[in-house]
């Protein structure tokens, strides 16, 4: 089997009054799109922040591309693409400039910065927003400007927290085709979501996360993936009270 994009395993960290991951082991194959899914405060977040380096376990160890994450070289954080949290983007940069300096931080070729920042204004229709500065776009349009600087460079691994929230109906079609080109082209995507029927069209892998753990997967291509989420969840929840 090829290298995986992403491999974790043990992870916890823990918070005074919250229950973050608890042991939690998880990998990203290339060619995949691997979806995190988990009612709010399961702990997606918290182990997607721990996946990236955004925040230290307290147990567990990260591979990149087999490279511990503490020690991974920048050639490999370059193939890295990520929107965990808020998009962030220069307010005062307009769209374009705020993309050619995304591209240039993940060490594209100058000469390839301007394609590749028309080529994701063209996948996620940012071309008529292209000169607007960043601080005056609408909230979802500031969304696909994160996502925009987020897949751009063609990155080899993609971590996405909620990437749908805030995008309209085109938006979640343009950014569906975006990831599923990237994942032909052999990118690993993981992306965590509250909505099962978006994850059950673009998931490869449905792994489920409650209290902290992982407690199953999800057939995508089941018939009621929704009732099929609550019954492992609701089990869980009877065995660990
Ligand atoms: N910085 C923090 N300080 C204290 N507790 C935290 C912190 N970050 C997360 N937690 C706790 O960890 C748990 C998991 O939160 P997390 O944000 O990872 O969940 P989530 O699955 O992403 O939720 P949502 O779907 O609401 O975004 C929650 O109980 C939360 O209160």
């Amino acid at each position: 089997m090829a290298e995986a994009r992403l491999a974790a395993q043990g992870l916890v960290r823990t918070f005074d009054g919250g229950v973050g991951i608890r042991g939690v082991d998880i990998d990203v194959q290339p060619g995949e799109i691997h979806a995190l899914v988990g009612l709010n405060g399961a702990g997606k977040s918290t182990l997607m922040r721990v996946l990236l380096g955004m925040l230290r376990p307290s147990d567990g160890s990260v591979a990149i591309e087999g490279h511990d994450l503490r020690a991974a070289p920048n050639r490999i954080w370059a193939g890295v693409g990520h929107l965990v949290e808020y998009p962030l983007a220069y307010a005062e940069l307009t769209v374009r400039g705020n993309l050619a300096l995304g591209a240039r931080l993940h060490g594209v070729r100058a000469e390839d910065i301007p394609p590749t920042v028309a080529s994701v204004m063209e996948e996620l229709n940012l071309e008529q927003y292209a000169d607007r500065r960043a601080g005056r776009l609408s909230l979802g349009n500031r969304q696909r400007l994160g996502l925009a600087s987020a897949i751009q460079h063609d990155p080899r691994l993609i971590v996405l927290d909620e990437p749908t929230n805030a995008l309209d109906p085109s938006g979640v079609i343009l950014l569906r085709e975006a990831l599923q080109r990237r994942a032909e082209r052999g990118a690993g995507i993981l992306v965590s979501s509250h909505h099962l029927d978006e994850v059950a069209r673009i998931a490869d892998r449905v792994t489920v996360l409650n209290s902290g753990i992982i407690i199953g997967s999800l057939d995508p291509n089941g018939i009621d993936i929704e009732r099929a989420f609550f019954d492992l969840v609701h089990t869980h929840d009877k065995e660990s009270a």
